[in-house]
């Protein structure tokens, strides 16, 4: 992955949100959160290309977002600013995640941006550097240059690495998108779960808090934890609209899978030690 090559794919991955409690609300009205971050090996795909005229391109816009407004567009743009690169871009991305689903689909990508270009570009920024130039862009974009599976707090920014055992999830995409900031915003919402220490996290303890204003808006996501429950404890990831479940073995995963009602979306994803890229050789 040390050169150009419009022909090798650098991935983006989804996360899951194994819990995620809400602690408290800063002062700017970004809320304190508690979550542990997992990757899984589901994702988008990006390729790159060098352009000589400093322009950065996106070759593949998505619908209903503007290039101006992509988040792969707007990492490389920031890494341009940030560093005085003069290097251009035409960037290719293959969208397989969904869009407002709380699998932090349009972060990853822009952290895939980051951690690429920061190569193409010979930039050598040290990870810290990118991490804090991707929290400029949403408050998931840092984990997945982080690239290490971690219990977070902050806004998301502040992590301790956890160690999980390779489980497999089965992944259901219930057919809404939500906005993140209609979620934060509700009244309704639950902003004084006690603190945990990270030490004292353990898979299974905690909830989502976010969850019971996500099935309140959308009721399609309580439908897809209905069913999904009858099977394994479901839960959504993130602000949703995706909700899991975890399954010792891919067979167990497989099967509740072929179980899926027509016109259904949902894959089965294993959950990875790390981040594809967590071994790039950024400081
Ligand atoms: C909830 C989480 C959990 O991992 O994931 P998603 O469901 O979006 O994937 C994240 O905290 C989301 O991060 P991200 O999607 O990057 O959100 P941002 O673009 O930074 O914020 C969108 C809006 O949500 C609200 N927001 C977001 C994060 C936070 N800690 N407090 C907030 O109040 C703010 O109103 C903000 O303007
Ligand atoms: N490259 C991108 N991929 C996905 N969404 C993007 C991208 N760039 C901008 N967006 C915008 O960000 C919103 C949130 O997308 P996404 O990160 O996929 O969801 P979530 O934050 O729920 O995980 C989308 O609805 C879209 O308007």
């Amino acid at each position: 992955m040390s050169d150009w090559n419009w022909h090798s794919a650098w991935p983006a991955p989804a996360k899951l949100n194994l819990f995620l409690h809400v602690v408290g609300r800063r002062a700017d009205g970004y809320h304190l959160l508690q979550t542990v971050f997992r990757f899984v090996d589901h994702g988008d795909l990006l390729r790159f290309a060098p352009r000589a005229d400093g322009e950065v391109v996106l070759a593949t816009p998505l619908p209903g977002v503007p290039p101006e407004s992509d988040l792969t567009v707007r990492a490389a743009r920031l890494l341009q600013a940030a560093t005085g690169c003069r290097d251009g871009v035409e960037i290719a991305l293959e969208k397989r995640l969904p869009m407002g689903g709380g699998l932090g689909g349009g972060s990853s990508d822009a952290a895939t941006v980051l951690l690429a270009l920061n190569r193409l570009w010979g930039l050598g920024l040290p990870r810290a550097r990118l991490q804090e130039v991707g929290l400029a862009l949403g408050a998931d974009v840092p984990i997945f240059v982080y690239g290490r599976n971690a219990f977070a707090e902050g806004v998301g920014e502040a992590f301790t690495p956890v160690a999980l055992s390779s489980v497999w999830y089965v992944v259901l995409e219930p057919p809404v998108q939500v906005p993140t900031a209609d979620i934060f915003r509700s009244p309704a919402l639950r902003r004084d779960t006690p603190a945990i220490a990270a030490t004292d996290w353990r898979p299974g303890v905690g909830g989502n808090d976010l969850q019971p204003i996500a099935v309140e808006l959308y009721p399609a996501i309580a439908e897809y934890l209905g069913w999904l429950s009858a099977f394994a404890e479901a839960r959504m990831t993130g602000s949703g609209a995706c909700v899991f479940a975890e399954f010792a073995t891919p067979a167990a995963a497989a099967a509740v899978l072929a179980a899926l009602p027509a016109g259904w979306r949902g894959w089965v994803a294993r959950g990875l030690p790390e981040h594809p890229l967590a071994g790039l050789g950024a400081p």
